[in-house]
């Protein structure tokens, strides 16, 4: 219905947007984009996914290819990993997206690039109140079969700690069983390998053992013991890490002092939050490498071959404004992000050319607000950082910082002044933010005692989790994969001759031969596109090499 309908001829619609899209981008030759932009549950990534849906249809009409069918894929997969129930949505998205949909200029969708934006770390380590931790955990425990439960040393979902802290009723069993099996297709279509998707598992077991670790102190609060001792152990099996280095990583920080390091124990609590940072640390490096991979998938290699134009349609979903009863420095850039937008729609105020009836929006203007936030050298973002640099400093005088340098800005209002938090007077209302952890939050960085301990695994995939260039490494792995392939199927290929001419005078038909030229055939000519994204060498060749075939086959 409104394929080529001008905007405003039929009842406002999502589907009249993506067309509007589309025309404005083939006729004007211009990239376009979609700004997605509302409060928690007001329906941004429903719209951004029937966004996609249409334009990808647009395009089908002229003969695409399959990045449709990768994008179907990488929805379900952002969605179990990015996603949370919450007390506003019982599926919302814990992170900002940007796709790019490139399509060549007779309007054929060519490939599409996703980037990801502040996905919410502490959700994995504590909650408000009928909140939950993301999707992928519950569909994991509830849906895995009997061999993925021991595989990955699966416990109830009650028995984690990391989970246990909201009343969860899981009498959806089915439900839960159901998402999984979704999961692992929706893998399937943005081309994780089995291999590949075992790894994954393994390590969201780990992070909800890591939940489990516990510490015994002295009376000083120095940490003095960790276990249990089964917990620490299955965590260095699924990690393939060493045990010791294990605990020594969970207890004890290194500090360099004139030039010698020192070893010595945490207190409590430096340990506990050791403990949840190498698991906020491995699930954000898990989700980036997700990306990653899937935007591997999505491009085009003919795009890194051939120089040919291409055109876009940028969809952004991004977080709303975001106003609870506790925020923190997640709301903080959520609610800047949307000061800026706000802004940005007010030097674009185009609503009207939709044919909607509005009765008139007034523009507050908030640049005031935006340089309060970012402004050079007394912005809230640069006294944060400044802050975040001195050793000595603490939450404490952070806000003693920002309500000395503010005390005059009517959008900034100090609170009493025993309580740590400040508010900001946004265009959307008055927000109070609680400043704890704002410093920590802030810094937020994989700890080198983390990395050095990852960096030892045994598995290549967790190496390459925590390496300093993701990218680099991704594209390194790939090259070294496709070599490797090459010398296998040259291996094979002539083992199968050899063997071909010692059967040729018995049993071996032509048929016979023909067939297993021309799979090497077709399997050597796809190699480079297929999936093996992550260093596998330690894993037989030819393991790797059935592996991919399989897959090949099934995205076929
Ligand atoms: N077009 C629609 N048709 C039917 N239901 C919808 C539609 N849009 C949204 N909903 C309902 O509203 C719920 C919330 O939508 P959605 O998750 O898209 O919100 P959101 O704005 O992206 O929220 P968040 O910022 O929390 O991620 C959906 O789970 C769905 O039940």
């Amino acid at each position: 219905m409104y394929e080529d309908q001008p905007l405003g001829k039929l009842s406002p619609h999502i589907y009249a947007v993506a067309n509007a899209a589309y025309r404005a981008m083939l006729g004007r030759r211009r990239d376009q984009c979609v700004v997605i932009s509302g409060e928690s549950g007001s329906g941004k990534t429903e719209s951004s996914s029937y966004l996609v849906h249409c334009l990808t249809a647009l395009s089908q009409k002229r003969y695409a290819g399959g990045a449709e069918r990768t994008l179907l894929g990488a929805g379900p997969v952002l969605e179990a990993f990015g996603n949370a129930t919450t007390a506003q949505n019982n599926n919302s998205s814990r992170f900002g997206k940007f796709i790019q949909l490139n399509y060549l200029e007779s309007g054929v969708i060519r490939g599409a690039i996703i980037e990801k934006y502040l996905l919410e770390k502490s959700r994995l380590v504590c909650r408000d109140e009928n909140e939950r931790n993301y999707h992928v955990f519950y569909y994991l425990l509830m849906g895995a079969s009997k061999e993925e439960r021991k595989e990955f040393s699966l416990l109830q979902p009650h028995e984690y700690h990391y989970l246990q802290q909201e009343d969860i009723c899981f009498e959806d069993d089915e439900s839960l069983t159901h998402e999984f099996k979704r999961l692992h297709q929706a893998m399937e279509m943005v081309g994780f390998l089995s291999s590949t998707k075992k790894m994954i598992f393994s390590i969201l077991s780990a992070i909800m053992y890591l939940g489990n670790v516990a510490y015994g102190t002295t009376e000083e609060g120095e940490v003095l013991d960790v276990g249990p001792d089964n917990v620490l152990s299955t965590l260095s099996d699924l990690l393939k890490v060493k045990k010791e280095r294990l605990v020594s990583a969970l207890t004890k920080r290194r500090a360099v002092v004139s030039n010698d390091t020192l070893v010595l124990p945490y207190l409590l609590k430096e340990a506990t939050t050791a403990r949840d940072s190498m698991a906020k640390s491995l699930y954000s490096a898990l989700f980036d490498w997700i990306v990653l991979h899937i935007n591997h998938t999505l491009l085009n290699r003919r795009d890194m071959q051939e120089s040919v134009s291409c055109l876009s349609i940028g969809i952004l979903d991004i977080f709303g404004f975001e106003n609870y009863q506790t925020n923190s420095f997640e709301q903080f850039c959520i609610n800047y992000t949307t000061e800026k937008l706000h802004h940005y729609f007010s030097q674009h105020e185009e609503y009207l050319s939709e044919g909607i009836s509005w009765s008139t929006v007034v523009y507050t203007d908030n640049m005031g607000c935006i340089d309060m936030f970012s402004k050079k050298p007394t912005g809230l973002f640069h006294l944060l950082d400044e802050e975040s640099n001195l050793p000595q400093a603490t939450d404490g005088t952070l806000l003693n910082k920002l309500k000395q340098h503010h005390k005059d800005n009517a959008l900034f209002v100090a609170t009493a002044v025993m309580e740590p938090a400040f508010v900001i007077q946004h265009f959307a209302g008055r927000v109070k933010y609680q400043i704890k952890d704002f410093r920590e939050k802030n810094m937020d960085h994989m700890r080198p005692d983390v990395v050095l301990l990852l960096r030892g695994s045994e598995r290549a995939f967790l190496r390459q989790l925590v390496c300093s260039s993701p990218v680099a490494l991704f594209r390194w792995g790939i090259l070294r994969a496709t070599i490797r392939i090459i010398a296998t199927f040259n291996a094979l290929a002539r083992e199968r001759a050899k063997e071909a001419s010692r059967r040729r005078n018995s049993k071996m038909t032509l048929g016979e031969i023909r067939k297993n030229s021309r799979a090497f055939d077709r399997l050597s000519s796809h190699s480079t596109s297929l999936d093996f994204s992550f260093d596998r060498s330690d894993e037989h060749p030819l393991e790797v090499f059935e592996d991919i075939f399989a897959n090949y086959e099934k995205r076929k």
